[in-house]
């Protein structure tokens, strides 16, 4: 089946295909025509990859005074969509009929289930996986809009349907998989281990990859004249930082519930200087979020939280993006800090669609990874999957975790069981040790990624996670969020925890003689014994 051969396009490495009904097709997997700009180029199968490889490289030469976005337009005027997405009650009997479109505003299912975003599987399946991959790899580090992105290079899977001008991208994604060499020797045995830093992000933490999608999906509904005044949502920090930053960069009113007293200063004076409408309310984030839904159903406010299936499917990509870094191998582990439980499933989600597609021919098995002071799903785990109670969630120096009843706990249990996954806890102590040691070896993790390393470590001391196996810990945000839990750990500032890893400052008297001492002390503490 030849692509569309006529076209002068220019759309630079679109799938741009006019599709017949798939009855008609000869062969069973399609490969694409790329037209390089005004060079109206037919790829047969076997050069195609390749094709699209050399147009994504092809320079995008800007006439004066124009910008990407103007560029991406004038590559977008012909572009007709050939995939879709909509709305359907999340894992739903085959048989429902019940769908959305998403310029719908709508968050449940008539049963008041959860929702999910369901692509036209059928419709992206008319390209092999080796194509996906290709069309992937070829636009990474590139500014081209929106690909430049690492949410927007993965378009087709996201919302495929939205026009890229109304997209609002900050170029989030793309974020560093460290090889935690010293970390995995030194402390694990391991030589394969891996850090996905998700929070050295535009707003410091995985939500770019959600709001980003969701915002620009709301650009969208301003201008088809749906009743969206503001987004607003409930946060335990970083949410909110997402939302506002997002928001501002549309200009678009942005409205936060936090938790009085329960996230950090750094969270806190995000949304305050974006500019955001910031409610500090006396409640636990729990509260913060039956409000927000209450809220949202009265006034023209639309729903940001991942209650919000869109948010799913831009972190999602943070797990296509692994297998892209790790050049379409895949990790034996994938161990992610769980809350909300959105995220947990968006990797599922991720990881399983690469699956689907032909791109991998397996998924790696999750661990969710729980503080011990808020762990509804660690406990239902251990139930055997037979007794989900919401608990109270206690303070805890994950405080971007500290949450009782996460709205997203079906999508959760759907994700642990069909990938044969675990969920573990950690104590306080267990994850500040943890992110102190993961700091000693040059890491600044944030205390969430403390949890999840206190994860690995109990799975690699019980031998469920083998000493070779390929694995990889998601780090949520960034360190620099959460310094006070630093500043108390490393001045034995916390009751009731040991704090052994504490590295205060040493005071010393300004003159020659004193800091000599003191160093040579530490000189010879760390020399090597002969
Ligand atoms: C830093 C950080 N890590 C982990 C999580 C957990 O993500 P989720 O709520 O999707 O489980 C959150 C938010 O809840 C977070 O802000
Ligand atoms: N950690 C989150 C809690 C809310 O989660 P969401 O993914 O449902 O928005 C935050 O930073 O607010």
């Amino acid at each position: 089946m030849a692509a569309s051969s006529s076209s002068s396009s220019s759309l630079l490495h679109q799938p741009h295909l006019s599709f017949t009904s798939k009855s008609s097709v000869q062969q069973p997997v399609r490969r694409p025509t790329v037209v390089r700009a005004s060079t109206d180029s037919n790829s047969n199968s076997s050069s195609s990859n390749n094709a699209t490889a050399k147009a994504a490289a092809a320079a995008v030469t800007f006439s004066k005074g124009s910008n990407i976005r103007d560029e991406a337009r004038r590559h977008n005027v012909v572009h007709s969509h050939r995939f879709s997405a909509k709305y359907v009650p999340f894992n739903a009997d085959p048989a429902c009929d019940e769908f959305y479109s998403l310029d719908e505003i709508v968050y449940r299912s008539q049963s008041g289930g959860l929702l999910d975003v369901q692509h036209d599987i059928a419709a992206l399946k008319h390209y092999d996986g080796a194509y996906w991959r290709s069309l992937f790899d070829s636009r990474v580090g590139k500014t081209t809009w929106p690909y430049g992105s690492g949410v927007w290079s993965k378009k087709e899977w996201v919302l495929p349907e939205i026009d890229s001008d109304d997209i609002v991208s900050a170029f989030e994604g793309n974020s560093n998989l460290f090889w935690a060499e010293r970390f995995g020797k030194s402390f694990l045995d391991m030589n394969d281990l891996w850090v996905k830093h998700c929070g050295i992000s535009h707003t410091g933490s995985f939500k770019d990859l959600g709001m980003t999608v969701l915002v620009s999906q709301v650009n969208r509904l301003k201008k088809l004249n749906k009743p969206v005044v503001g987004v607003g949502c409930a946060s335990t920090g970083d949410t909110s930082a997402a939302l506002s930053a997002y928001c501002a960069a549309a200009g678009i009113p942005s409205i936060v519930f936090l938790p009085a007293d329960k996230i950090s200063l750094a969270q806190l004076v995000q949304p305050i200087a974006n500019g955001a409408f910031v409610l500090s309310i006396d409640t636990d984030f729990d509260g913060c979020m039956q409000l927000i839904r209450e809220v949202t159903s009265e006034l023209p406010i639309y729903l940001a939280n991942s209650l919000n299936s869109l948010r799913l499917e831009g972190q999602k990509t943070a797990a296509i993006e692994i297998l892209q870094q790790f050049d379409w191998e895949v990790p034996d582990w994938v161990i992610v800090p769980g809350g909300n439980l959105g995220n947990i499933y968006a990797f599922y989600k991720g990881f399983h669609m690469c699956k689907e597609l032909g791109l991998v021919d397996r998924i790696p098995r999750l661990v969710c990874a729980q503080a011990a002071n808020a762990n509804p799903l660690y406990l239902y785990y251990k139930s055997g999957w037979k007794d989900f109670k919401a608990v109270k969630a206690n303070t805890t120096f994950a405080s971007a975790i500290q949450i009782g009843d996460p709205v997203s706990i079906d999508r959760a249990v759907y994700a642990l069981k069909n990938c044969d996954g675990i969920v573990e806890e950690a104590t306080e102590e267990e994850l500040m040790d943890a992110m102190a040691q993961a700091d000693s070896t040059g890491m600044f993790i944030c205390p969430h990624t403390g949890v999840a390393l206190t994860a690995l470590n109990k799975l690699r001391k019980s031998g469920v996670i083998g000493k070779s196996d390929r694995t990889v810990v998601v780090s949520t945000a960034h360190g620099l969020k959460f310094t006070q839990s630093k500043i108390d750990y490393h001045s034995k500032n916390i009751k009731d925890m040991a704090c052994r890893l504490a590295n205060p400052p040493v005071s010393v008297k300004a003159d020659f003689g004193s800091v000599m001492d003191v160093l040579k002390k530490y000189l010879l503490s760390k020399a090597p014994k002969y």
